[in-house]
């Protein structure tokens, strides 16, 4: 598949400024959910904003659907739309002509039915007469999303689209992103919350110092990275947990009916067959096997604990940045 965005030795010196971005190189396919992680002043601003032709870069390429943002940037603007960190809406205008006034903003001829579907689709069609000042917070971001795509995007960037707001909210803006997601939008999110990271994206970046030091399918970063929980329910309780297991690292809930065992999905062998064998040779008659993941937060967490493990790319300088993320 074709990178719909390709950024290619990406970096910025602010004047009398840090050096905001170093080297940074990625792909973006059409359709991806990337969500971009890290703490605050690591670049992931500056990197969306060159990208959307926000702010001029000090060296390397960018090209949206195969069109130079600085020599061809009509073209590669055309197919951007950006959903900024601040709620920014003439308080006194009504929902559709403010979705109207963006469209224009960006040359589009005027397309009312293309505007009533992206309102409805965002659940605000009722209040397309309703002055903007009048909405609940969640639909004042639901407009900033309607005006971002009023011009038929194929590409959405959501600068921390949740920042500051309840779980309520968070879970209202997932939804919304899903059904971007289904008509085939490509989205590239920031984020602080590890949650809405692991929730939403295909893949996850993360920024910190201006460069990137990671970016990997999700699946492929909790499989790599993951530990599993493995929870063994028994027939019948223990009176205690036999020598031999608490020395293998089980431990025995409170109503001694589960066994639980931590491992890593890394290792060759996780000794659950064995573990499985031993519990039968002890007399101990299995009820249920179940196993959980780890979430990214604990993967993440889980890196930040093992300095020795990893090569330079993810060294010390990763980890503040993931210590700060999982803040
Ligand atoms: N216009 C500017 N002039 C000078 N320095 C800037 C400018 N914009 C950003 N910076 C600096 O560049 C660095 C990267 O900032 P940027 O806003 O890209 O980070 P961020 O990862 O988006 O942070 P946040 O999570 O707080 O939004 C920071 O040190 C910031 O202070």
């Amino acid at each position: 598949m074709n990178a719909i965005i390709d950024v290619d030795r990406l970096s910025k010196q602010y004047v009398n400024g840090p050096k905001a971005l170093d080297d940074v190189s990625l792909q973006i396919d059409e359709g991806e959910i990337v969500a971009l992680l890290g703490p605050n002043g690591a670049g992931k601003t500056t990197l969306i904003s060159i990208i959307c032709g926000l702010v001029v870069p000090s060296g390397g390429t960018v090209r949206v659907g195969g069109h130079d943002i600085r020599t061809d940037w009509r073209a590669a603007r055309k197919l951007i739309g950006l959903v900024p960190q601040e709620i920014t809406l003439e308080p006194f205008e009504t929902v559709l002509n403010s979705v109207r006034f963006t469209r224009g903003l960006y040359g589009a001829p005027p397309d009312d039915a293309y505007l009533e579907q992206v309102l409805r689709s965002l659940a605000l069609w009722d209040k397309k007469d309703a002055a903007t000042r009048e909405l609940s917070g969640g639909m004042k971001r639901r407009v900033l999303i309607a005006k971002a795509l009023s011009h038929q995007p194929k590409i959405l960037f959501l600068d921390e689209p949740t920042a500051g707001v309840d779980v309520a909210l968070r879970r209202e803006m997932w939804q919304v992103v899903e059904q971007l997601r289904r008509d085939g939008v490509t989205i590239i999110l920031t984020t602080h919350y590890l949650e809405e990271a692991e929730e939403m994206a295909d893949r996850i970046g993360v920024i910190n110092h201006g460069k990137l030091l990671l970016m990997q399918p999700k699946d492929e970063l909790m499989g790599e990275f993951g530990k599993k929980h493995l929870t063994v329910e028994l027939q019948e309780p223990l009176d205690a947990l036999p020598a031999s297991l608490a020395e293998r690292g089980l431990t025995l809930s409170d109503d001694r009916r589960r066994l639980g065992y931590d491992y890593d999905t890394r290792s060759e062998r996780t000794g659950i067959a064995r573990l499985l064998a031993d519990l039968a040779g002890l007399g101990l008659q299995v009820r249920d096997v179940s196993t959980k993941q780890s979430s990214l937060e604990e993967v993440f967490m889980s890196l930040v604990a093992e300095p020795d493990d990893e090569g330079p790319d993810r060294d010390d300088a990763a980890r503040p940045a993931l210590k700060e993320a999982t803040a």
